[in-house]
């Protein structure tokens, strides 16, 4: 499949994962394009990736076959607006914002549309994204294929039949690797308490994390209670950790946690 030109309008820790992931992978960087109003991190990009930058999201749009909307979702309507003036009739555009419902670009851009929207995560810098994909009606399978290609560069895809599914997937993804770093942090925080160095301790668990997680891939016919139960001796100490985390209901909180984010993205979609 022939490689499309590709702009993200917001040149941020998303889009420089999602660069990253596709430049890494073999696409091509002369046809990636990044616009940012500051110089910076259009600069870092240039360097590290070879890759187009401008200050003008216009201009760039204008020039590529797929926009990637990647600002904060509060200045949508703002960056959308202005490049409202342009003839999308034959572009794709995809977002990676949250919360914002795909018919709201629509209003924003002043014309019918051909919207993927996304949800990627920071991991996908690094080869291990997993990113939510919703598609419109009336998107061609060309199209999905083009914007699978953009994100499968850094990890895995899956596609949701429904929208709101995407809030589930940013619960479960997008916003979850914020969710294991502070549980790796707060150990590193007790193990730096209990004597041991910030490196001898981060280096620990994080080494813990990364086989923990490898077993629960590599292992898909066991459950993660088997998992668990399998490190857990009777009487032993880990029995005391889990225990611990049982008592002070870690699963309630989790739960709590996951349904407060879905309820920040529904809150997004009313805002933005
Ligand atoms: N950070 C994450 O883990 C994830 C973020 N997202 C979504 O990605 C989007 C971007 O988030 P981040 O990359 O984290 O934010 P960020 O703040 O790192 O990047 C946003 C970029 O947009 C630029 N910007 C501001 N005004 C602009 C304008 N008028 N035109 C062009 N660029 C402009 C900013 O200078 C900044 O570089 C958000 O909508 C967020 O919901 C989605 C999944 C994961
Ligand atoms: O926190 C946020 O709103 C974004 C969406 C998922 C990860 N970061």
């Amino acid at each position: 499949m022939t490689q499309a030109s590709v702009c993200f309008i917001g040149a941020g820790n998303m889009s420089r994962s999602i660069i990253s992931g596709m430049v890494n992978n073999g696409y091509d960087p002369k046809l990636i394009y990044a616009s940012n109003p500051s110089q910076p991190k259009l600069d870092a990009l240039q360097a590290d990736f070879g890759i187009n930058t401008s200050n003008d999201n216009l201009a760039v749009a204008k020039q590529c076959d797929v926009i990637v909307f990647s600002v904060k979702p509060q200045l949508m309507e703002q960056v959308c607006n202005h490049l409202a003036q342009l003839d999308l009739s034959n572009k794709l555009v995809v977002t990676i914002a949250a919360g914002i419902p795909a018919k709201r670009y629509q209003d924003y851009l002043k014309q019918p549309i051909k919207l993927i929207r996304t949800m990627p995560n920071t991991p996908t810098q690094i080869g291990y994204g997993m990113t939510g994909l919703h598609a419109q009606d009336n998107i061609s399978d060309e199209h999905k294929q083009i914007c699978e290609l953009l994100m499968q560069s850094g990890g895995k895809v899956v596609w949701v039949e429904q929208e709101d599914e995407l809030d589930q997937v940013i619960a479960l993804a997008g916003s979850s690797p914020a969710y294991f770093f502070l549980f790796i942090e707060s150990m590193i925080e007790t193990g730096i308490k209990m004597g041991m160095s910030e490196q001898q301790a981060r280096e620990l668990a994080q080494q813990a994390a990364l086989g923990a997680a490898k077993m629960v891939i590599q292992n898909p016919e066991q459950s993660l209670a088997t998992l668990r139960n399998n490190v857990t001796s009777k009487g032993g100490t880990t029995a005391q950790a889990v225990n611990t985390f049982e008592q002070g209901d870690l699963r309630g909180l989790v739960d709590k946690a996951m349904h407060n984010c879905v309820a920040r993205a529904k809150e997004m979609a009313q805002t933005f």
